[in-house]
């Protein structure tokens, strides 16, 4: 017997609750699924259903559910002091020993940070300190940030329009000026007839090609997730970054790592930087670094950029009244030790990172799947309706039949959270994951991929 009234909370949830990137109307006629509860990598609906949260609640929960260390920080920073702000000179402890502790864990060319609320206000930032760097370098005329198709980079102005989605600039006359898009590095998209390596170089080198076209004086930076994540989980050959590196370097453009999903352990790495072989001059971050708890993010300010701002720039006019919030930043300490004392993103690296690698890709053996592919605790796989020789022979389905939101109900229904980009079945599971669970969320992956298999055979899809 369910302890809440499901029907009357989905009643004033339609009422009065306008649900980011939601359908109201459409939601609306069926409800929400309402969410009461978490416990490592588990969650409970309202009905009393536990569901294994194969998406970390949004690519963010790494260190799991119930981490009541994490609440008791919490509990005592708001105790203390709730909030101050860092205008005016002022700061606050959790601020200044957070952004102390994300020195000592990133790569060596940062030693400072700059805080905000979210991802997306961490891009906005970025777009407003690289212009800010080459303004006061005397080259204002830079002021182009070139980003990719299919990018997600937020949901703010700057944030939308850095990112790909054409369904995001259509609402909003996006993207603002001085944000223009190469393609994206997905091999199986564009690389039929070369190597992974050479397609590679291949969609690197559109980079160099937009450069030119824009003209090298009036770029700004270049900024890329390592891997994209709401893109569809999309896995560059390894030659991409180190050439897109090579290409910043020769025309002095700035490189930003957007790692609000790839970072604080989700590669097997504090940062993806390092295992992508980049040394950007910015990185976005924002969910892993609470583990969702509460809502941080900000960016890691690489030496070339600080100093330029530090010794030259004078005040900086840009900030937000959470910059710095020292709930969210108690909230963050607590989610690094965590993620040190369990050895978390060792276990991910050597152990279980690995493990799913494996198992992951065993599931390229059932007839829907036509590719499976996993980095660390991203996975993805395509549900195709026939396979051919190579992954660029297979044939997809009509987009129309919507088969991913199909697999995608199979597996909530079956008590797992799987993201569906269009075909694409994604998971991005909390750091904790034993193989043991592995095993289990891939045997309920099988079984809903059979499950669905039988269904769009039923109806004639194959
Ligand atoms: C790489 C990246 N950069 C910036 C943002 C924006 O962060 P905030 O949301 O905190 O402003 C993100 C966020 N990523 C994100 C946000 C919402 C939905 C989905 C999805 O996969 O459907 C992904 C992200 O994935």
């Amino acid at each position: 017997m369910s302890t809440y009234d499901t029907t009357a909370i989905q009643k004033l949830d339609t009422a009065h609750y306008l649900h980011p990137f939601t359908d109201h109307k459409a939601l609306g006629e069926k409800g929400a699924r309402v969410m009461v509860r978490g416990d490592g990598i588990y969650l409970w609906d309202s009905e009393g259903n536990k569901i294994i949260d194969g998406m970390s609640g949004l690519w963010c929960v790494n260190v799991g559910y119930g981490r009541t260390s994490i609440s008791k920080a919490v509990y005592a920073q708001m105790e203390t002091l709730p909030f101050y702000n860092s205008f005016f000179n002022t700061t606050n402890v959790p601020a200044v020993r957070l952004a102390a502790k994300l020195v000592q864990i990133s790569p060596p060319q940062f030693n400072h940070v700059y805080f905000a609320g979210s991802g997306s206000e961490g891009n906005d930032t970025n777009v407003r300190m690289v212009r800010r760097y080459w303004d006061v370098l005397g080259q204002p005329q830079r002021q182009v940030i070139i980003s990719r198709h299919n990018a997600y980079h937020g949901s703010t102005m700057a944030g939308a329009s850095l990112g790909g989605m054409a369904g995001m600039h259509e609402q909003g006359g996006l993207p603002i000026p001085g944000i223009v898009h190469i393609g994206q590095p997905s091999y199986l998209e564009s690389g039929k007839g070369m190597t992974e390596e050479a397609f590679g170089i291949e969609a690197a080198s559109w980079l160099e090609k937009k450069i030119l076209e824009v003209g090298a004086d009036k770029v700004a930076a270049f900024i890329g997730e390592p891997i994209q994540g709401a893109g569809g989980v999309i896995i560059p050959p390894s030659t991409y970054w180190p050439e897109i590196q090579r290409i910043c370097d020769k025309y002095g453009i700035l490189l930003i790592a957007d790692e609000v999903i790839c970072g604080f352990g989700r590669l097997g790495r504090w940062f993806a930087s390092e295992l992508f072989g980049i040394k950007p001059d910015l990185i976005t971050f924002a969910k892993g670094v609470t583990s969702g708890y509460v809502p941080l993010g900000g960016v890691l300010v690489g030496d070339r950029v600080a100093k330029v701002l530090i010794e030259q720039g004078g005040e900086f006019n840009h900030g937000f009244t959470y910059s710095g919030h020292p709930v969210a930043c108690a909230a963050a300490l607590e989610n690094i030790r965590i993620i040190e004392d369990e050895k978390l993103i060792e276990r991910v690296a050597n152990e279980t990172g690995p493990y799913l690698k494996k198992r992951f890709a065993e599931l390229a053996d059932h007839p829907l799947v036509g590719y499976a592919d996993s980095c660390g605790f991203v996975a993805g796989l395509n549900l195709v309706r026939s396979k051919g020789a190579t992954v660029h022979d297979n044939v997809a389905f009509d987009e129309s039949l919507a088969v991913g939101m199909v697999c995608r109900s199979y597996m909530f229904n079956n008590g797992m959270i799987m993201r569906a980009v269009g075909d694409r079945m994604i998971i991005a599971p909390p750091l904790i994951l034993t193989t043991a669970q592995i095993d289990e969320m891939l045997a309920l992956i099988r079984h809903c991929l059979d499950l669905t298999y039988a269904d769009v055979k039923e109806r004639g899809w194959l």
